[in-house]
């Protein structure tokens, strides 16, 4: 079993919500990023999203955006992205799911870009903008290389497009909970209850839910359905807020911990 399966097989027997938080690889700078994901891993992130920092982001709001601009100044490439990786690896198993957009992984070159993400432990990759009908190129490479092609389905994907999706998915499935871009609405979680619950029966992956969860209570009203939750921009504006203070890690993990908690059988 791949680190994503194992994790979620757990989480099941213990019938816990995966908590899956987003943040932006080198925000503030590529030696916090590190800290910052050992330090969600020892307070309750089941698996992480780490995105790699692109100077074109469509679909981020102004928060992922703000930090996918301070990531580039700092100097942060897909390479050191992935050297970062590697060296988190070494004491740390959390699953990673690499997040952004498709021109920093094609001008890295696809195969080698698999090659490298794997010997890194990279476990999934999830690229916004390729649509999985165009991704036929880089999931074969993927697969080959043991890592999961994540999905993304949306209130607007067709039905006949979502089951299709669905039945193929690797790893898990991620539902985006409202149409528009990350972090600027509020979730309404009975609204998406239904969605979510229809994609299960469509699929034997696990499905995770983000877009507009904010607070433990949004966490744990969307946990009630979900296999898993993702916050993103409401980590990345505590980053942004503490970067460079000596409660940055405190801040996260009291962050994280109270997220969990809600998330817990
Ligand atoms: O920021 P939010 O509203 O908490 O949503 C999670 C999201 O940020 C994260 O998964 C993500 C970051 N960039 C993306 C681009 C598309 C889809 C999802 C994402």
């Amino acid at each position: 079993m791949t680190r994503i399966e194992t994790t979620f097989a757990a989480l099941k027997k213990k019938q816990e919500t995966a908590l899956i938080p987003f943040l932006t690889a080198g925000d503030p700078d590529i030696t916090t990023t590190a800290k910052l994901i050992r330090t969600l891993a020892e307070n309750g992130a089941d698996l992480i999203e780490l995105g790699v920092p692109f100077s074109d982001p469509m679909a981020d709001g102004p928060t992922i955006q703000a930090a996918s601009e301070r990531a580039l100044a700092a100097g942060t490439t897909v390479e050191k992205v992935l050297q970062l990786v590697a060296e988190v690896r070494t004491d740390c198993q959390v699953p990673l799911v690499l997040m952004g957009y498709y021109n920093p992984v094609f001008r890295y070159g696809v195969e080698r870009f698999a090659t490298a993400a794997a010997a890194a432990g990279v476990d999934g990759l999830l690229l916004v903008d390729l649509p999985p009908e165009e991704a036929g190129e880089i999931s074969g490479v993927l697969k080959k290389a043991g890592i999961a092609m994540i999905t993304l389905l949306a209130p607007t994907t067709p039905p006949e497009r979502m089951q299709r999706l669905a039945a193929a998915a690797e790893g898990y499935l991620y539902y985006v909970s409202m149409t528009g871009v990350t972090g600027t609405q509020k979730i309404t979680p009975d609204d998406i209850r239904a969605a979510v619950e229809n994609i299960q029966g469509m699929t034997e992956v696990p499905v995770g839910v983000g877009f507009g969860i904010t607070t433990a209570e949004d966490a744990k009203a969307v946990g009630e359905f979900a296999d898993g939750v993702v916050v993103g921009s409401a980590l990345v504006k505590i980053i942004a807020d503490n970067a460079g203070s000596d409660q940055l890690l405190p801040r996260v993990a009291t962050f994280i911990t109270e997220l969990k908690q809600g998330l817990l059988a």
